[in-house]
């Protein structure tokens, strides 16, 4: 029997999921796509009945927008709901706003799958000039510099989420609150590999999709003791092997 239960969602696709550019911290909208994924995850929720006490998103508009239509599917608009950059999708350095495919072209596809699923290698570090660079953007102008990253590996990303699961998430959910979290495939990707104690290597081929909500049965000392998404397999995998596929050359 299950102690906790907390709800994991990748935000809808976003326009530049759509164009296949790498997006990082890049604030990108969800595309038409993306909204309608965003809602079915809310219906999703609701027709295996589950309701939620408090929620946490990213500081980027395409998981704070997913959160919000699955909150309207449940009628749940009023829940507090906390955003933080430990949220944020993994920063992509000098590669946000790249095609993958013409990337992969470029590069390689292994060299593009490193820089997307390694652990511990981050892609090339941004220029000063580029134009999303964090320490330019109003929502992070009270971060000390030396915080802000201009790459990340998804090592860097669990270290940087940790202090927010330890610190807000885990008291929610021993709190009793039922939690979720919207949020990116790289910052999904850093839980699951937290919870599940995956190895550096196997995390490589872990891929997240778009607008599943992925439910984690925990125990009383939180260890997982199932997680599934709340679709059918055929489905699920058909979205795996889309994201995975979008590093590929053509
Ligand atoms: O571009 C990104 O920021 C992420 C998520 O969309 O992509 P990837 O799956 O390549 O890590």
């Amino acid at each position: 029997m299950a102690a906790y239960k907390i709800v994991l969602v990748r935000h809808g696709e976003s326009e530049w999921n759509l164009e296949n550019r790498f997006c990082g911290w890049h604030d990108a909208d969800l595309s038409a796509k993306g909204v309608q994924e965003a809602h079915q995850a809310g219906k999703s929720l609701k027709e295996a009945g589950f309701t939620f006490d408090v929620a946490f998103t990213s500081v980027l508009k395409r998981a704070i927008k997913t959160l919000f239509f699955i909150q309207e599917e449940l009628d749940l608009h009023w829940i507090p709901v906390t955003k933080t950059w430990r949220l944020n999708e993994r920063m992509y350095g000098g590669l946000q706003g790249l095609n993958k495919s013409e990337t992969a072209a470029k590069h390689g596809e292994d060299q593009v799958k490193v820089w997307r699923r390694a652990y511990d290698i981050p892609p090339p570090v941004m220029d000063a000039d580029h134009p999303d660079l964090p320490e330019k953007d109003a929502r992070y102008a009270s971060f000390d510099r030396a915080v802000l990253p201009r790459t990340e590996c998804l090592k860097d990303t669990v270290e940087r989420f940790l202090p927010f699961w330890h610190d807000t998430v885990v008291p929610a959910l021993k709190g009793g609150k039922k939690v979720l979290i919207a949020a990116h495939g790289n910052s999904i990707r850093a839980l699951v590999k937290y919870l599940d104690k995956v190895p550096d290597n196997e995390i490589v081929e872990l891929n997240i999709p778009t607008g599943i909500p992925l439910v984690y049965e925990l125990d009383a000392d939180l260890k997982p003791i199932k997680h599934y998404y709340l679709a059918d397999e055929a489905t699920v995998n058909a979205a795996i092997n889309a994201v995975a596929n979008q590093g590929k050359a053509k």
